[in-house]
């Protein structure tokens, strides 16, 4: 049984928290004083040093005495019923902690577990609230039903490095025109087909990998005149094989996924020296993103990681107009026509000539966002596929009944995979759903701010308009409510009962497991990629189980869910061995 939820009560904590603090510093101070005799200026700077701690303690851990010591106001965290929480310090040094070493997830999920699933929380930030919500029918009500905007002043930090006005923040009517602007090609056929050219080309040694098929990485660098960028993807797989090296799997398609994202925008695949570069520069991005927006005031605490971010941006302004410039030679010379676009540098470009278009123009805020498709569609993709090779490791039944579908339902190897293919691979489907239910590659979910005051449906706690609400997606995910058995990992939950391989869930549940689904977020705002994402994992999954047999090196609790923005799991090697070898 879920414990109760407590009421969600806003403390009002400036005022009354500068009077505490206030009061608290002045007793000591004098009490101090009164028993010391202090009289010369040297004790009174060291009664003012002591002063200062004073303060700054009681500011951190206010809330906390405020709420659960003097009962004054509503909840702040829950506290679990056996005590084996810390009391008083509040967790701001946990989260710190946890931030610094990625390892927020995990505690996180650790700390739901003690606490009981489901019961939402928050906490204060230099006097402001953040509420926390974590019980399904709550978060669905605010990202399905009330569906604010996200908090621009939380996120401001993925605008430092290029522009403030990136479709991530940018509110309507500019944001919906963005999104109208690439919604045909991403969520169509020329992103699926486009995915599907270079997996089949550089993973599935498919002579001809379908219409208009992507050069090969060497062939097409040599085209455009670059460094070459080495052997193709099949060739280096096998050669891991051959030698039966141990490989970090996340690692390995993080690089593979950069290089189809590079594809989709630019149509060129980026040499091996392109790849690292863009990999560190992303890298560099996200580090100096996260920790900017941890600091109350990062122009003053942190000009270095300012200036930093921003000097990354202009690498990237400086990359999307070279391409920007190689395509409009490429359109003078006859050599590529802008329509129909073959990638979305071609879209973006018919835009900037558009009066009126979505982008108005506007050359930063088109690199902004040339830069953030990367930065989303990359490494997400990645961790998917290998949080499901993790997954199969782990359910060699699972493994077995996918590697029947794959082979019953697809044509032998070598032959180019098409969208029909995977529309017929239900069963493949249902395994990287569930993998994207237990390992959500985006677990911070959505960050909002409420517009209206809200209701909670879970215990009528009324939260005010302007309070800042995250939607972590792992609790809801792995709750007890929202999924039966949730740290099992049953493709089944999926499928419809009589499919192969389906059973055991009633149709609530399955409607349940659908509506809590909040790995790609919902509404207007939810994730464009997700087409992508699908066609691409699953022909990557398809191809790879195929060819490979995928052994994990070391036992399964030695994977961490690790996490920055993203979720990736580290300590997850595998070696590979041929199937036909085998
Ligand atoms: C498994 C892979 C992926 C996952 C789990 C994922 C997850 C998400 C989530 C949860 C959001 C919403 C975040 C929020 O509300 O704050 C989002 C937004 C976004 N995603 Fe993805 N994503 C994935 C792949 C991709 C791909 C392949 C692309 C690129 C084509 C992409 C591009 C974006 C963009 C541009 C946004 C911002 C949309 C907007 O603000 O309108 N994502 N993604």
């Amino acid at each position: 049984m879920k414990p109760p939820a407590p009421q969600l009560v806003p403390l009002r904590p400036l005022p009354t928290a500068i009077v505490a603090v206030t009061a608290i510093t002045a007793a000591t101070v004098t009490a101090v004083a009164s028993v010391t005799g202090t009289s010369t200026p040297a004790a009174w700077a060291v009664l003012a040093a002591a002063a200062a701690t004073v303060a700054a303690a009681a500011t951190l851990v206010w809330p906390r005495v405020a709420t659960d010591v003097l009962g004054l106001h509503g909840t702040v965290f829950p506290a679990p019923a056996d005590g084996g929480d810390l009391p008083l310090l509040g967790r701001l040094l946990q989260v710190l902690a946890a931030t610094a070493d990625h390892a927020l997830a995990q505690r996180f999920m650790a700390w739901q577990r003690h606490v009981g699933f489901g019961i939402n929380f928050q906490f204060y930030v230099f006097g402001s609230r953040t509420v926390v919500l974590v019980d399904p029918a709550d978060v669905r009500a605010v990202v399905v039903r009330a569906d604010p905007p996200r908090d621009q002043q939380m996120l401001r930090h993925f605008g430092t490095p290029i522009s403030a006005d990136l479709l991530f923040l940018i509110p309507d009517p500019h944001h919906a025109a963005a999104r109208r602007l690439m919604h045909p090609f991403l969520s169509g056929a020329p992103t699926a087909d486009g995915v599907l050219r270079v997996v089949n080309a550089e993973l599935g040694r498919c002579a001809d990998a379908g219409a208009g098929a992507v050069a090969p990485v060497a062939a097409a660098a040599a085209a455009a005149g670059e460094a070459a960028a080495g052997p193709s993807w099949a060739d280096r797989l096998d050669a891991l094989a051959a030698a039966g090296t141990a490989v970090d799997l996340d690692e390995l398609m993080t690089e593979f996924t950069l290089g189809v994202m590079h594809q989709l925008l630019f149509s060129s695949s980026p040499s091996a020296e392109e790849t690292t570069a863009t990999a560190t520069r992303l890298h560099r991005l996200i580090t100096h993103i996260t920790a900017l927006s941890g600091l109350p005031l990062p122009n003053v605490v942190s000009p270095t990681k300012m200036a930093a971010a921003r000097a990354t941006g202009d690498e990237f302004v400086a990359y999307a107009a070279k391409m920007e410039a190689r395509r409009r030679a490429e359109y003078a010379a006859g050599t590529a026509a802008p329509t129909p676009p073959r990638d979305m540098l071609d879209i973006f470009l018919a835009d900037l000539d558009q009066p009126g278009g979505a982008y108005e123009g506007d050359r930063r805020r088109v690199a902004a966002d040339l830069l953030f498709y990367l930065m989303a569609g990359y490494d997400t993709t990645a961790h998917s596929i290998a949080w499901t090779v993790h997954a199969l490791c782990d359910n060699p039944d699972v493994e077995a009944r996918l590697l029947a579908e794959l082979e019953s339902a697809l044509p032998p190897p070598g032959t180019p995979l098409t969208s029909t293919h995977l529309a017929a691979l239900p069963y493949t489907d249902a395994v990287w759903k569930e993998s994207l239910r237990l390992f959500p590659p985006a677990p911070l979910g959505s960050i909002r701010r409420l517009t209206a005051d809200l209701r909670l449906p879970s215990d009528g706690s009324l939260i005010p308009a302007g309070t800042t609400i995250q939607l972590p997606v792992l609790p809801v995910h792995r709750s007890p409510t929202a999924y039966p058995s949730p740290d099992a990992f049953d493709p089944s939950r999926w499928l419809p009962p009589t499919a192969p391989g389906g059973g055991g869930h009633s149709a609530a549940d399955q409607r349940a497991a659908r509506a809590h689904f909040m790995v790609f977020s919902w509404g207007p705002r939810a994730c464009p990629g997700q087409n992508m994402a699908a066609v691409e994992a699953k022909a990557v999954l398809a191809t790879l189980l195929r060819r490979f047999r995928l052994e994990r090196v070391g036992k399964s609790a030695d994977v961490v869910l690790d996490n920055s923005l993203t979720l990736r799991p580290a300590g997850f090697r595998v070696t590979l061995h041929r199937r036909e070898a085998a």
